[in-house]
């Protein structure tokens, strides 16, 4: 799939990528056979045409048309099997991977439908795979926050499994402090807490989401450069970001990947690691964005080592996995 020049796959943890995201048009179109449901796109070629997106708020309509294929828990396990196989051969060695449960819920299938079936393929993905996951329940943010509140209790028999909370969906126009109190929630509950800011909206997002919601990472954040304030407190907390070079090209955020920001990024000191997003619709898992955007930018070896490090130092793994995974960074990049 890649030139022989490029370099081999580090590896990696991967702290963004979105389940239904990664449903692959192949896969959505044997479900809706499975399931008996008629898509708008009948066939593989009339699917494939649908790939093409002016922004975020039109890629989202073919998501969430797409999510209706998704009835069975077993259909959930075949998504989350598909895409742990996928990362895998990636040098993927921890994913925390979002799920909208409203996305499902909203169209009657029950949130035990959509949890259970994850944590059939997620429960045994290091023995079979080489490769731990767990969950990040995402909010909707272009839904009524009240229903976040009422999620945040019903996740308690996944705690395990599912590790924290998102918030994601259509930006710019829902910033994130009506979700203050889902997050205060969360926190009580034990769960971590990060949040999308910064994609198309603009950077009060981000200060909003690490203000009123405190989480731990920003997804995306990319419009964080707009204020160097913002910059510098970023810089100064160590604050990850998780940015998705390809998703951002493939939604038009960034106009080309050679002036992707991540390069501005880690030149101003920013804890940055590299993700997929949803890999299905922008044409790439982790490491095709890795290697795409190193190509793009020249990266240097050292950049693309600390970009797969601080993936691991960001993840919510305990501090004895991400030594252990720290060193297989090493290893691998001594060759
Ligand atoms: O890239 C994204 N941004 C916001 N919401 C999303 N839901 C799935 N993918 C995305
Ligand atoms: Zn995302």
């Amino acid at each position: 799939m890649h030139p022989s020049s490029d370099p081999p796959a580090l590896p990696t943890a991967e702290l963004h990528v979105h389940v239904e995201g990664t449903l692959e048009p192949e896969l959505a179109l044997d479900l809706a056979r499975r399931n008996g449901v008629r898509l708008r796109h009948p066939d593989l070629a009339s699917l494939r045409r649908a790939y093409s997106f002016a922004d975020l708020p039109s890629f989202l309509d073919l998501y969430y048309e797409l999510t209706a294929v998704l009835r069975e828990p077993q259909d959930f396990t075949d998504l989350a099997e598909a895409y742990l196989a996928r990362a895998a051969a990636q040098a993927v060695r921890h994913a925390e991977v979002f799920v909208d449960p409203q996305a499902h819920t909203s169209r009657g299938v029950p949130l035990e439908v959509v949890l259970d079936g994850l944590a059939e393929a997620f429960g045994t993905a290091e023995e079979r795979h080489g490769l731990s996951a767990r969950v990040i329940v995402s909010f909707l943010r272009d839904r009524d926050p009240r229903e976040a509140d009422a999620l945040v209790p019903r996740l308690r028999p996944w705690h395990g499994l599912v590790i924290g909370v998102g918030l994601d969906s259509a930006e710019v126009g829902f910033p994130p402090e009506p979700f203050a109190r889902a997050y205060a929630l969360a926190a009580d509950e034990g769960l971590h807490r990060v949040a999308h800011a910064g994609e198309e909206g603009p950077p009060a997002y981000v200060t909003g989401a690490l203000d009123a919601l405190g989480v731990e990472r920003v997804d995306h954040g990319i419009r964080s450069l707009e204020d160097p304030s913002l910059v510098a407190r970023l810089r100064e907390e160590q604050v990850p970001l998780t940015v998705c070079p390809l998703s951002n090209v493939a939604l038009r955020a960034v106009p080309d990947l050679a002036v992707h920001p991540l390069a501005r990024m880690l030149d101003a000191g920013l804890r940055v690691s590299v993700n997929s997003d949803d890999p299905a619709y922008f044409g790439g898992y982790l490491h095709d964005n890795t290697a795409a955007v190193s190509r793009a930018l020249g990266l240097t070896a050292a950049q693309r080592r600390q970009l797969a490090e601080d993936g691991f130092r960001a993840s919510f793994l305990p501090d004895a996995d991400k030594a252990r995974h720290l060193a297989a960074v090493a290893a691998a990049d001594a060759g």
